[in-house]
């Protein structure tokens, strides 16, 4: 696969700034962010939006951030380090939705912004366990699916946001059609928990063509942490001033060798794994 560009050593690479929820167990959220961040080659900076308490089988409590202070790590990394992309994760409620939507605004974050904004919608986690309140649905698909240059909802998230069932081809293309409607500039939608053909396609609109990203489907348990690394690799790339439909590409190769990678971990469900790049020439 094509990787992105590496920096030679003692210069500054390209930032990218996460801003999401972590998770004890290293799967997913800011961990799985940050480390992919790391092996795409740009260094990741963090917005910490909710401290949970997870390991490999739930869920089982979080901690929310004050608002203000999650907008605060925004500000101060933007006024000193500068970012070349942006990716939101776990938000956990209204009030920090509008405190990052409206500091990302603020420093040019965003669509039609100087600096693309990754939106991944998350509810809840694989499992079924809340990650973010069911009231602040709305703040998702009003404040923040707008500023969204990409938005990168799995199957489960796009039923809560748009009550669109995916199951074919056509639901997948209806689903994309009504996040682009909510504001995004592009949107996909994920094909990993339709299992019902042996490729995993992602689907990719911005309001007139349809792209097509396919793989095998790798037969693993292991996928904690899938959805955050794809979108934190399509961010990587965007930072290094790749398109939207190259970023994508790129995110679904890395996902896919990350999938290959994938380890078991605890008694439910391990990560996917960028270590792979460790061993790449
Ligand atoms: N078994 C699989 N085989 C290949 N690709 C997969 C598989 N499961 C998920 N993917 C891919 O991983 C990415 C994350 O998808 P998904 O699992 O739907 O997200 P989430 O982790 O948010 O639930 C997508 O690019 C999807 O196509
Ligand atoms: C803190 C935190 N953020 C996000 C998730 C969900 O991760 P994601 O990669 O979207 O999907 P699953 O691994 O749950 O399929 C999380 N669990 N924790």
């Amino acid at each position: 696969m094509k990787l992105l560009p590496l920096t030679p050593d003692g210069q500054t690479p390209v930032r990218v700034l996460t801003i999401a929820g972590t998770d004890s167990g290293g799967g997913a959220g800011i961990q799985a962010d940050s480390r992919t961040m790391a092996l795409c080659g740009v260094h990741a900076c963090v917005a910490v939006a909710a401290v949970t308490v997870q390991n490999s089988v739930g869920v089982s409590g979080f901690h929310e951030i004050p608002p203000e202070t999650v907008a605060a790590q925004v500000r101060c990394v933007v006024d000193d380090i500068g970012v070349g992309a942006a990716k939101t994760g776990m938000l956990a409620s209204t009030a920090i939705i509008e405190a990052v939507a409206a500091v990302c605004t603020e420093v040019g974050i965003g669509r039609d912004q100087p600096v693309p904004l990754v939106v991944d919608p998350v509810c809840a986690s694989m499992h079924g366990d809340p990650l973010l309140h069911a009231e602040a649905l709305d703040a998702v698909r009003n404040t923040l699916i707008p500023i969204a240059t990409v938005v990168t909802p799995n199957l489960d998230e796009i039923r809560l946001i748009t009550g669109i069932d995916v199951v074919d081809d056509a639901t997948a293309r209806r689903a994309a059609e009504a996040l682009h409607a909510l504001g995004a500039q592009w949107s996909i939608v994920k094909g990993g928990h339709l299992r019902t053909s042996a490729s995993s396609t992602d689907l990719l609109f911005d309001g007139d063509r349809f792209l097509e990203f396919s793989s095998p489907r790798i037969d693993t348990g292991n996928d904690h942490g899938g959805g955050d690394t794809l979108a934190a690799a399509i961010a990587s790339a965007l930072a290094h001033g790749w398109s939207v439909p190259d970023a994508v590409a790129f995110g679904k190769e890395w996902v896919t060798k990350c999938l290959e990678a994938s380890y078991d971990l605890g008694a439910g469900h391990g990560p996917v794994s960028p270590l792979w790049r460790l061993r790449h020439p």
